[in-house]
């Protein structure tokens, strides 16, 4: 009912840091939890992540295009089984840079309606660049196709602390898509782990983008909201895709 009375609307969080809600239809979640069913199966499937200090990540995580590991990207699963990384589908990289379109331009037309104009205020200029405004390119103009993807699966237990995604040696923007059990997204500064931040709530279907001065923002999920994905989904829990550019060879 909430629902109905008060849209939720696409917010800037931090300068170019986009939340879109519900950017991705009841169709398409489907269609990426199918996916991800069928990528988190070895080899190189979801796996526990064990971090360097001893202790282990509380999501569970799957890599496609390159294996990301504390701390670096390799092309196999080298904390893992071993085996060569899954290949980020050419369908997924598109929907990266829609995503980048819809939530630094005025369209949001969602990916329900591919094709659909970002309407006579894009932010996607002439030369296929991106930006808000004329505020500057946020790292895209330059960087090449998005070519991994981080994929979290997330248990009612299950948390992020707060850190900084800078492993990735390019500035294009991260790509983030929820589906599943709803969160609480903690987005915070690029100075420390502490305030200030925004705690946005991420439900399914939610879009997040950060770039530019918001790229190396320090972020988190401080807890989920069991039992809150949609009925008709089947998903117990959350999971969290996000897509980058390594800029790597
Ligand atoms: O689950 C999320 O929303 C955030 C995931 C994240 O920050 C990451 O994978 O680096
Ligand atoms: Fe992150």
């Amino acid at each position: 009912m909430t629902d109905a009375l008060f849209p939720r609307e696409r917010a800037e969080v931090a300068p170019g840091a986009v939340h879109v809600p519900g950017w991705l239809g009841p169709a398409r979640q489907r269609e990426l939890l199918d996916a991800c069913r069928g990528w988190a199966r070895p080899p190189a499937g979801l796996r526990t992540v064990r971090l360097p200090g001893g202790g282990t990540m509380t999501a569970r995580q799957m890599c496609l295009g390159r294996h990301w590991y504390p701390y670096g990207y390799a092309r196999t699963a080298v904390d893992g089984d071993g085996a060569p990384v899954k290949p980020l589908p050419a369908w997924l990289a598109r929907l990266a840079r829609d995503a980048v379109r819809d939530a630094y331009g005025t369209g949001g037309s969602g990916a329900d309606a591919p094709g659909t104009p970002g309407g006579s205020h894009t932010a996607v200029r002439d030369d296929g660049t991106y930006g808000i405004g004329d505020e500057g390119t946020y790292g895209v103009a330059d960087s090449g196709a998005y070519d991994i993807a981080l994929i979290n699966y997330y248990d009612v237990d299950a948390r992020m602390g707060m850190h900084r995604d800078s492993d990735e040696k390019s500035p294009a923007p991260v790509v983030s898509l929820s589906i599943g059990d709803t969160c609480v997204f903690r987005f915070g500064n690029t100075e420390t782990r502490g305030r200030p931040y925004t705690d946005v709530e991420l439900r399914s279907g939610d879009l997040m983008v950060f770039g530019g001065p918001s790229r190396l923002a320090y972020h988190g999920v401080p807890r989920i909201h069991p039992g809150t994905a949609p009925p008709g989904l089947g998903l117990t829990g959350r999971l969290n895709i996000t897509l980058r550019v390594s800029g790597l060879d």
